[in-house]
């Protein structure tokens, strides 16, 4: 035979799946997009056409919209590593599953002080709006023995108005950029962090405290750290979360450099004094790394936008 299959994979991508659980009247919303990818001995359907192997992609998408009843969804992980497992475990041809999920957050709307006694009441219980913060993504895989568990968010946007300096840089022929002593600092975060987790159900973390914590702990450190550059601050991101969550050894970072350029306002005989700015969109700086704790092996792959 002249060619070979190569690497294959299949699955429904994107079953968005909205799970409600009531607790008397008041209601807990999961809000998902989960994408299953299925592979293992896919030869012959490549080859030959022939399906006996193949479960179908109708198939995994019913078993999302079914395990949401039959198991919750507690948190994203928890409901990823459920449909990993049954696809691995319950199907001979398939020796591996990875699920991606994407997690749409909503919160409560608040009652007006008037009507807090009657309508009011109850719209807290059902009604929500979406939040507009970041999105939270999570990967997990499967191969029948090894679990990977990789979380993380993306288009979390933060900003830090002072505590920001530029200088001391290469400078070629071609380098224009002024040195900066005072400068805004903004970003928008996708960060992506692999568990140690091995598959010990008794050693499952809480993986939504574990999300919080983890956000957290990379927020205040990109708010507390002076930084020197965007790099040093992505590193103290990262090095914050490896050192106060124990159940995480890898992070990675895709920070763009949200430019703010001072605009020169001397033409209108007004002086600037770091007050007014351009937010360029781009192009933009973009810088990324990975922190690893001390003797763990990087996983996360490099280009988190296939993640
Ligand atoms: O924090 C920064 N890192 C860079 O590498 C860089 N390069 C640049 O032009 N501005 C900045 N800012």
């Amino acid at each position: 035979m002249p060619t070979i299959l190569g690497q294959n994979q299949y699955g429904k991508a994107e079953n968005r799946v909205v799970r409600i659980t009531r607790d008397g009247a008041t209601h807990h919303i999961k809000d998902l997009n989960v994408s299953v990818a299925l592979s293992g001995d896919m030869e012959e359907v490549h080859y030959s056409g022939s399906n006996a192997n193949v479960l179908p992609t109708d198939t995994t998408k019913n078993t999302v919209y079914a395990f949401a009843k039959e198991y919750g969804i507690e948190s994203a992980e928890q409901f990823g590593i459920h449909l990993a497992r049954h696809f691995v475990t319950s199907q001979e041809p398939i020796k591996q599953a990875r699920i991606r999920i994407e997690e749409y957050a909503w919160e409560r709307i608040e009652a007006s002080d008037a009507n807090s006694k009657f309508i009011g009441a109850d719209a807290v219980k059902h009604s929500f709006v979406r939040k507009g913060q970041e999105t939270r993504v999570t990967q997990i895989t499967f191969d029948g023995e090894n679990w990977e568990v990789i979380s993380g968010l993306k288009d979390l946007v933060v900003m830090n108005s002072t505590n920001s300096e530029f200088w001391g840089y290469v400078k070629d022929k071609y380098t224009t950029l002024k040195e900066a002593y005072d400068r805004i600092l903004a970003t928008q975060v996708s960060g992506r962090w692999r568990f140690n987790w091995s598959g010990d159900e008794q050693k499952m973390p809480n993986w939504e405290k574990s999300y919080d914590q983890v956000k957290k702990h990379m927020l205040q450190a990109f708010a507390e750290t002076y930084s020197l550059s965007l790099q040093q601050t992505l590193y103290q991101m990262g090095a914050r979360i490896i050192n106060n969550r124990s159940e995480i050894d890898e992070v990675r970072f895709s920070l763009p450099n949200k430019h703010h350029f001072l605009v020169d306002l001397e033409p209108f005989g007004l002086e600037n004094d770091n007050e007014v700015y351009f937010a360029a969109d781009r192009p933009y700086g973009l810088i990324e790394a990975t922190i690893l704790r001390d003797g763990c092996e990087p996983r996360i792959p490099v280009d988190l936008t296939n993640l």
